[in-house]
């Protein structure tokens, strides 16, 4: 099998740290903003953006995680819908996820927002895109564009989970 390393621990911090930037320059500020995780990676991206928002602006973000897989398309298994724990109504809401591909999941997000209230707006950050989206879905925050073969598996691994921060790209047995 051959894998490369795409983003190590500091480059990763980095992607986040201009993210970060990124959301605070583009919203003027952080006023009215819901940082929404997907799970799994999602919610420890998301809760580092919260940190490093914090660093620069002072404040502490609204910051939760969604567990998505109710309504996704592409389980034959039903999911019995999650606990609506939190709010979005009238909200800028920010979902964060590891890696954008085929955009099933974020429209998945998309459609299990709806239950949390009606947001004024959403927005999408994600720590890698490696394009072959199935659906209009575009990310307004990328840590890294990857453009990768259908073969390939991008991998994102993260402390909190994993034991180390790193994306790779494998491809073949
Ligand atoms: O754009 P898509 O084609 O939907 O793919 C992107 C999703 O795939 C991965 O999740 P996965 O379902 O592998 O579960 P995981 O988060 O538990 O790794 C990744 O974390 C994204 O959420
Ligand atoms: O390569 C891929 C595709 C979907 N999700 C991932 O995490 N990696």
């Amino acid at each position: 099998m051959e894998k490369k390393i795409i983003l190590d621990e500091d480059a990763m911090r980095r992607s986040l740290t201009r993210m970060s930037h990124e959301i605070i320059e583009r919203n003027k500020g952080v006023d009215n903003i819901v940082l929404v995780g997907i799970k799994t990676r999602g919610e420890f991206l998301a809760l580092r953006m919260a940190a490093l928002i914090k660093k620069v602006e002072g404040v502490e973000v609204e910051c939760h995680a969604m567990n998505i897989q109710a309504w996704r398309d592409d389980l034959d298994e039903k999911y019995p819908l999650p606990e609506i724990d939190f709010s979005v109504k009238d909200k800028k809401v920010i979902l964060v996820d590891d890696v954008l591909f085929k955009g099933r999941t974020v429209r998945a997000a998309l459609e299990g927002i709806l239950h949390y209230g009606r947001a004024k707006e959403v927005q999408l950050a994600v720590l890698v895109d490696r394009g072959h989206r199935e659906l209009p879905i575009r990310a307004d925050y990328v840590g890294k564009n990857i453009p990768s073969s259908i073969q390939e598996t991008i991998r994102v691994k993260m402390k909190e989970s994993d034991g180390m921060d790193c994306v790779t790209i494998e491809r073949g047995e």
